[in-house]
């Protein structure tokens, strides 16, 4: 097993009484599109704070590409590029001029060639030379992915980077994070659109007031948690309800089942009540449900 891009172990952070991460254990394997999903105030950026050095753990240790972040830093920071949730931004710099500056903190000097190339990744060519000041909401997000990529990090955090962001960049952007992860970046990703981490993420760990409740494949809580639906539009919708389901006022009746096999049985039961059946639709489990279920037993 070849070293994980990130490991945290035993993490704890506390602001005064509130415990904002309760011990976390967590391991992300290199090249993986990872999800750290949560409500909010579960402690999501904290953790990301803490794997970026912006945030000392009370206990724990956290690893990026093997590098402790608090005993070896540098080092950490360097194989680590993140996307903040906030944008915050010097308004008195242009965006070339904000990644060369982002550069040197790296120390990088003759960094331009691959600054123009995440320009033009990024669609920001344009923009190069305009002020961040004067960019919409949208440009300055893509400014925070580009500043993240200019040291070239092969483990790439983005804290919730499509919130408030319209479709077209939010599709742009995930284009551009999945290349990126094609081409052997590790990417860790949080969100509130669980549709977008159901698509993007082969594994998920979902946070609750600073513990992991759930960590496994997307594919594997899916199966797991989530049920299937059997909608069904009922001359006697009563019928089915006597059998289990659930009614709404259009006469739909919805009916939970686990597993394709137990759609037949429900079916002969339903005719032999003279439920008379007139349309069925059916439902796939999705991460939402998924999400709900978990953090209601967690
Ligand atoms: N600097 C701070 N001082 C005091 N409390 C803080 C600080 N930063 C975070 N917290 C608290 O720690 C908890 C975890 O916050 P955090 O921002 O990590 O959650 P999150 O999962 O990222 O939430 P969201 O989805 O809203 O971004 C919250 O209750 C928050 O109020």
């Amino acid at each position: 097993m070849s070293l994980p891009a990130i490991r945290v172990r035993g993490v704890t952070k506390r602001y005064g009484a509130l415990q904002a991460l309760a011990g976390v254990d967590l391991e992300v394997h290199q090249g993986e599109f990872f999800g750290l999903l949560g409500p909010n105030g579960a402690g999501k950026t904290t953790l990301i704070s803490a794997l970026a050095g912006l945030v000392r753990p009370d206990g724990g240790t956290l690893e990026v590409m093997g590098h402790d972040v608090v005993g070896d830093y540098r080092n950490a920071r360097r194989v680590l590029g993140v996307v903040p949730q906030e944008l915050v931004f010097d308004p008195f710099f242009n965006v070339r001029e904000m990644l060369r500056i982002q550069s040197g903190y790296f120390g990088l000097r003759h960094n331009d060639d691959w600054i123009d190339e995440i320009l033009a990744s990024l669609d920001l060519t344009a923009k190069a030379d305009v002020n961040m000041r004067a960019l919409s909401g949208g440009m300055k997000r893509r400014v925070l992915v580009a500043q993240a990529l200019v040291h070239r990090p092969p483990v790439i955090v983005l804290d919730e980077p499509t919130a408030g962001v319209d479709v077209e960049l939010r599709q742009g952007l995930w284009q551009f994070v999945r290349k990126l992860n094609r081409d052997g970046h590790t990417i860790v990703l949080t969100t509130h659109y669980l549709e977008e981490a159901e698509t993007l993420c082969g594994r998920i760990a979902m946070l609750k007031a600073g513990r992991v409740v759930a960590l496994d494949t997307t594919a594997n809580l899916l199966e797991r948690f989530a049920t299937h639906t059997l909608q069904a539009r009922l001359a006697n919708p009563q019928a089915g309800v006597a059998l289990g389901g659930r009614a709404d006022e259009d006469g739909w009746v919805a009916f939970a089942f686990d597993s394709y096999a137990d759609v037949e049985p429900l079916l002969a039961r339903l005719r032999e009540a003279g439920a008379g059946l007139q349309e069925m639709q059916l439902g796939e489990p999705d991460l939402e449900h998924v999400f709900v279920e978990v953090m209601q037993r967690a």
